[in-house]
């Protein structure tokens, strides 16, 4: 099944927005796993095995993997959540961006590798960067247009000869002519409610995924507020306040009880009245 359809059916399904982020930081684990490279699988899988009804995507970031020399342990993880929730897409979060001859590469590894149903880019080299990833049918390419940093300002926010701000010129070339495809898709701060409302006002059905609700402070219900339609599906994602809920031996449970009670938040936010 393609990424749409997969995100489409499980968000229904779970009745949920949240997407949990993997990003496995040893030094982080709970006792008698701290500082341990070798369980960072294990530590993924038993998240994975906590949150597998509750979330409508899964996020694993690259890099959390790459810096401890374990991408064989992700290879592992992208393996066990496709057995273990089937339904649930995998988003492969790489931030790639590169000419074409090296962004085949990365494609390679995102889809061919890794088997992701999707991943996340940088725009800024240009369509021909992101061309060859749409070689591989049904695949998701997510496109970074507002991030959740507050240095995403030095940039996005320059305006442009045409009078917009260069995120709002991601949004629109992502809504219109780099989106024959159909599968493209926007990164938009959680942290900035404004602009994540005035991304879905130029890409009203584009999926958006929003970073930055937990550990970045971003609020739940203005999140919703500004970005979901029925017809436009929202992948809100939290990484650190899940995975680090308790340090100690219950943490799969404290993660689950945190995701439980964000998806709720979402959802709730989805049937409030506008303010
Ligand atoms: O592409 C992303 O996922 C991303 C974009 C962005 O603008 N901000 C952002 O925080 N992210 C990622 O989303 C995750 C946020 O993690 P927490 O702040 O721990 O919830 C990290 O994996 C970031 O790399």
């Amino acid at each position: 099944m393609n990424f749409t359809s997969l995100l489409d059916h499980v968000t229904h399904r779970h009745e949920s927005m949240l997407c949990v982020g993997l990003d496995p930081e040893p030094a982080k684990f709970p006792v008698g796993m701290k500082g341990d490279e070798r369980r960072i699988f294990e530590f993924c899988a038993r998240i994975v095995d906590a949150t597998k009804d509750l979330v409508c995507a899964f996020k694993p970031q690259i890099a959390y993997f790459a810096a401890h020399r374990a991408e064989d342990q992700l290879e592992q993880l992208m393996a066990y959540i496709r057995r273990v929730a089937p339904d649930v897409p995998i988003i492969l979060d790489a931030k790639r961006g590169d000419i074409g001859a090296t962004a085949e590469q990365y494609a390679r590894e995102a889809f061919v590798r890794y088997q992701s149903d999707a991943v996340t880019l940088s725009p800024y080299m240009g369509f021909d960067s992101i061309e060859p990833y749409l070689k591989y049918d049904g695949k998701g390419l997510i496109l970074l247009c507002r991030t959740s940093n507050p240095g995403g300002s030095d940039l996005q926010f320059q305006t442009l000869a045409s009078g917009e701000k260069l995120y709002e010129e991601v949004a629109r070339l992502a809504a219109g002519p780099w989106n024959a495809s159909g599968r493209l898709g926007l990164v938009v701060g959680a942290t900035f409610p404004e602009e994540l409302k005035r991304v879905r006002e130029l890409a009203p059905t584009l999926p958006l995924l929003i970073p930055g609700v937990g550990a970045q402070g971003g609020d739940a219900a203005a999140t919703v507020a500004a970005a979901w339609r029925p017809d436009a599906p929202i992948i809100v994602n939290s990484s650190r306040a899940v995975l680090y809920a308790s340090q100690g031996e219950d943490y799969a449970l404290a993660a689950r009880q945190v995701a439980q009670a964000t998806r709720e938040q979402l959802a709730r936010a989805r049937f409030a009245p506008a303010t």
